[in-house]
């Protein structure tokens, strides 16, 4: 049985379980995602919190449960559908940027409009204009191996942003960089995201990080254990 979904929710899940085996990766859980809000996921290693960070974003599909973007169910679009929607309306930020080595920053941030039908001139444009707001003006004939870390993961957030996604997933997006750099590079992600409008979920580790969002969503054994909300910003 499910429940209500939240319609002022931008993203919801409802009743999420994902086995892999015998085994519950998920064990049943609901979430609700506001407009421009951001949510810390925490919680021990192995309770979950990737596998819900991937089937709220569409890239691995649940056994059980409904997902809500905008009060329309998603959950159960084809395989052509979900990726059109990844694409259009989520922005992912990895661990490792996961950025395309023989492109260049702005090329690499241009690749998801250009992939969705965008002019090559706009998209670049647009590119430029995001690599500016996160700091790397004048970085956009770079390479990723010419970038630093932080610079690099930049790359990464401006690529997440440029088409405007509703929602951004970011799975320990700052767990390759020393304390300063990850701390810089999130309130960059944060700023650029509200700059944006989009809610962004957060995956960490990083207590510290954690307790500097709005909201924290603790995951246990599969479960949402906890909700802190009002955490000091
Ligand atoms: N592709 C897979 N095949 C089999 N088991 C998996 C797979 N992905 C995840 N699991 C299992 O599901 C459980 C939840 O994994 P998940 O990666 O979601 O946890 P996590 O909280 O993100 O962990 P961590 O903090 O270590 O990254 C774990 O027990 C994990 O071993």
């Amino acid at each position: 049985m499910t429940t209500q979904r939240n319609d002022a929710a931008v993203l919801s899940g409802r009743g999420l379980v994902k086995r892999y085996g015998t085994q519950h990766a998920l064990a049943g859980v609901d979430i609700d995602v506001q407009p421009g809000e951001a949510i810390a996921i925490v919680g021990p290693s192995g309770s979950g919190k990737t596998s819900l960070l991937h089937i709220l974003g569409g890239i691995i599909r649940a056994d059980e449960g409904e997902i809500f973007l905008g009060g329309q169910r998603i959950d159960q679009l084809s395989e052509r559908k979900r990726s059109e929607l990844r694409r259009r309306d989520f922005g992912f930020v990895f661990q490792q940027g996961m950025l395309v080595d023989e492109l260049t920053a702005e090329e690499n941030v241009a690749l998801p409009m250009l992939l969705g039908g965008t002019g090559r001139r706009q998209a670049l444009a647009a590119a430029r204009d995001w690599l500016a707001r996160l700091g790397l003006d004048g970085r956009g004939g770079s390479r990723p191996g010419e970038l630093s870390g932080g610079q690099a993961q930049r790359v990464a957030i401006a690529r997440a942003l440029t088409h405007r996604p509703k929602v951004i997933f970011a799975d320990e997006p700052t767990g390759a960089l020393d304390t300063r750099t990850g701390k810089d590079t999130m309130d960059a992600l944060l700023v650029a995201a509200a700059d944006a409008g989009a809610s962004v979920l957060i995956v960490t580790h990083d207590r510290e990080l954690a307790q500097s969002l709005p909201r924290t969503v603790t995951i246990r054994d599969g479960r949402v254990h906890a909700t802190a909300v009002g955490a000091v910003a």
